[in-house]
């Protein structure tokens, strides 16, 4: 039950949003009517074949990537956010991410705290058929599958369907799916918690504090309590949470959500990308990585020792998990962010010693190689590594807690689409022998 007071505070978030929308509204009106005609760019047929790569083809409001200096949030670096924004006590909490993406304005701290309480009081609304569903999911089945099940399962709560089915009009699609984006985004920790205990603990979820926020009281639900995980989880959550349009898991949830299916449905879809190893399940690949790397080779092996090592896994086909991007040119700021958290907080573990040395060595195998366009490490290079060192060692969990957090930036995606009224995304298609026609007629010309 919601009380009144955090009533007020809902509709005062909804408020804030609700005055930029017009100007906002008007903006992409002007630049339809004014330049709607105006050439983004060419597309080659390399760029169709490739995946698309380069190609300008999403507008999407509240992330940018540059190639060469990493994602920026509604305008800020990662270290600008970490200063920016409300913390617990040093990490940024992600709840002011979502209040960032969504309004495009740093929350004070008291309009960080609503949204903290807000949160913490829908996460207690999970539906009995869902427990029971989750509950009931076998223990050997992926955690990735486990949460998608669950999040769709949500979907009978949906307040977006309700107002949708009863007719509500178009210009105001955002207001419900904005409700919907916070209830998944409170509900998505508790799924996760169960999960982790299911399928590795006594089944039995952790109590729940709702005087905490969203990482605290997810770290409590899976059982920790040492108060330097909570602020790893803060920084965690916060680092994944979005990663502009193009990225398999938003793109996914961009396209189903642009049939107007609700929150649920497009984020199950979302998740189902994320599970792929060249994607998010490339965290987990990362430490199963690291295990072998140590197994082999012991705890502190030499910078010639890891190169042998690496060079044998290339020749035998398999990418170097964690390293590479299809954007980034460059050592991923997350990287960075997450190995100056290991220093600070765990300066002489040895698993993330092995992380820092593979960093020496990876991208200068990977630039003789020749192959990947960046030789340099991502997000997931580090994340397993901090997670060993509190005692989270169940590997295929790991893209869970990604989804968990990736679960704010593409529903705030969600909520600017409606509010933008953006159209049912369909690009067109070509067969081969479309394109070989193309270039026939191109050459004769
Ligand atoms: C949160 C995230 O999703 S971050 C990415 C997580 N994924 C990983 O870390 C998996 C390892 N990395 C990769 O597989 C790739 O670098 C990707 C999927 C991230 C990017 O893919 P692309 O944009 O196609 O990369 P790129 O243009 O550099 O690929 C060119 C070639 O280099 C290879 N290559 C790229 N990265 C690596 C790597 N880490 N190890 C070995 N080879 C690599 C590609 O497999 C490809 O080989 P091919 O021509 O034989 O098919
Ligand atoms: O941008 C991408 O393609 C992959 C990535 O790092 C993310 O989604 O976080």
């Amino acid at each position: 039950m919601i009380s009144a007071t955090l009533k007020r505070s809902i509709s005062a978030l909804k408020q804030r949003f609700a005055d930029v929308i017009p100007e906002t509204r008007e903006r992409l009106a002007r630049l339809r009517k004014e330049h709607g005609n105006k050439v983004l760019g060419p597309i080659t047929i390399e760029q169709v074949i490739g995946g698309m790569r380069g190609i300008k083809g999403l507008m999407t409001e509240t992330s940018k990537l540059d190639a060469f200096k990493g994602i920026k949030f509604r305008g800020l670096t990662l270290p600008e956010c970490q200063v920016r924004l409300p913390s617990a006590k040093r990490e940024p909490l992600p709840e002011a991410m979502f209040y960032l993406l969504i309004t495009g304005e740093v929350p004070s701290n008291s309009d960080c705290d609503i949204l903290v309480r807000e949160i913490a009081e829908r996460s207690e609304t999970i539906p009995e058929h869902t427990v029971r569903i989750v509950n009931s999911l076998p223990q050997h089945m992926h955690p990735m599958n486990q949460l998608s099940i669950g999040v769709l399962s949500l979907q009978t709560e949906s307040k977006f369907v309700r107002a949708y089915n009863a007719g509500v009009k178009k210009e105001n699609y955002w207001e419900y799916v904005l409700e919907d984006s916070l209830d998944l985004i409170a509900r998505i920790p508790r799924i996760a918690a169960m999960i982790y205990r299911n399928t590795y603990k006594d089944r039995r979820l952790g109590p729940t504090d709702p005087s905490l926020d969203l990482s605290a009281n997810f770290s409590k639900m899976m059982g920790f309590e040492n108060e330097h995980f909570w602020e790893l989880m803060r920084l965690y959550l916060t680092i994944h949470c979005d990663h502009e349009g193009g990225n398999v898991s938003a793109h996914a949830t961009h396209l189903v959500g642009s049939a107007l299916s609700d929150p649920y449905l497009a984020y199950s879809a979302g998740l189902n990308g994320l599970a792929g190893p060249l994607h998010g399940l490339a965290n987990q690949e990362c430490l199963k990585f690291l295990l072998k790397l140590q197994e082999k080779t012991g705890q502190n092996p030499t910078e010639e020792v890891v190169e042998k090592f690496v060079k044998e896994i290339l020749a035998s086909g398999q990418v170097i998990p964690g390293y590479g991007h299809a954007v980034l040119r460059v050592t991923d700021p997350r990287f960075v962010c997450q190995m100056e958290f290991a220093k600070r907080v765990m300066p002489k573990d040895p698993l993330c010693k092995l992380v820092a040395t593979l960093y020496k060595v990876v991208p200068r195998v990977l630039k003789e190689a020749g192959k990947a366009a960046n030789p340099y490490p991502n997000v997931d290079a580090h994340s397993g590594a901090l997670l060993v060192y509190f005692g989270m060692r169940e590997f295929d969990f790991y893209t869970v807690l990604f989804g968990v957090s990736r679960a704010i930036g593409v529903s705030a995606g969600l909520v600017w689409s409606r509010a933008l009224g953006l159209p049912i995304e369909r690009p067109n298609s070509l067969t081969m022998a479309n394109i070989e026609e193309y270039v026939s007629k191109s050459t004769l010309a």
